[in-house]
């Protein structure tokens, strides 16, 4: 059978609700499957195990690092990052390559960002890190900046969902766009209804897709 569905996984269900409204087809699910890493990866190969999906897209909020990503901006990875999966050392972080255990770096499906950079002008491109642990100081906002000079943004989710997509041999990309600058942590300053607007305003590119 032919693969026609596309799948958009967020974390939480607010992110799912911002999504929805503006895809006017059903060939679009949107499932919301748990915060991090691990809940993406279980959530998203549960999902790609109850349909046939030609794509996945891990979607929904994130902060940005400041002077690559305004806060209400959007975001399109190039490539997602398991930024924290390693090992920790005098020196320095270790990425699991440096360990001989496979590849902290996902790369996304070109066609797919293409297009979505197409649909989406305003967007930007680059890395997008994924990390278990919300970026909450400056010394380590500093040092991820400096790891990685591509990166863009942060989240949470990314690269469990991309594991999962490769897994099932499923084209993969992720839509971020920014609620908070990468930084010292001020939840009360999170601008979410800026996000979640550019999040709705998005939404249609992903019928771009089918
Ligand atoms: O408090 C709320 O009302 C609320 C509503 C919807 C979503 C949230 C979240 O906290 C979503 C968590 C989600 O956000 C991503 N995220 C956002 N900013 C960052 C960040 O600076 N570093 C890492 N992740 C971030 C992340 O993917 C979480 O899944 C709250």
């Amino acid at each position: 059978m032919n693969a026609y569905k596309i799948l958009v996984v967020t974390a939480v269900t607010a992110e799912a609700e911002a999504i929805r409204p503006g895809l006017d087809s059903d060939l679009i699910v949107v499932g919301a499957v748990g915060v991090g890493p691990a809940a993406a990866a279980a959530g998203t190969a549960r999902l790609l195990a109850t349909g046939n999906y030609r794509a996945v897209i891990s979607a929904g909020i994130a902060g940005g690092f400041p002077g690559r990503a305004p806060v209400g901006g959007t975001v399109l990875a190039t490539r997602s990052i398991a930024a924290d999966l390693g090992a920790e050392t005098p020196d320095g972080f270790l990425p699991v390559e440096e360990l001989g255990f496979g590849s902290s770096v996902l790369e996304c499906d070109p066609a797919l960002v293409k297009a979505l950079s197409e649909a989406l002008p305003a967007a930007l491109v680059g890395d997008v890190l994924t990390l278990s642990t919300v970026t909450g100081t400056q010394a380590t906002a500093d040092r991820l900046a400096a790891r990685f000079p591509q990166a863009v943004a942060e989240a949470m989710e990314g690269y469990g969902v991309a594991s999962a997509a490769l897994g099932a041999g499923v084209p993969f990309a992720e839509l971020r766009t920014i609620s908070n600058p990468v930084g010292p942590r001020d939840r009360a300053a999170w601008r979410l209804a800026d996000a979640f607007a550019a999040l709705r305003a998005a939404a249609p590119a992903l019928t771009t897709l089918l």
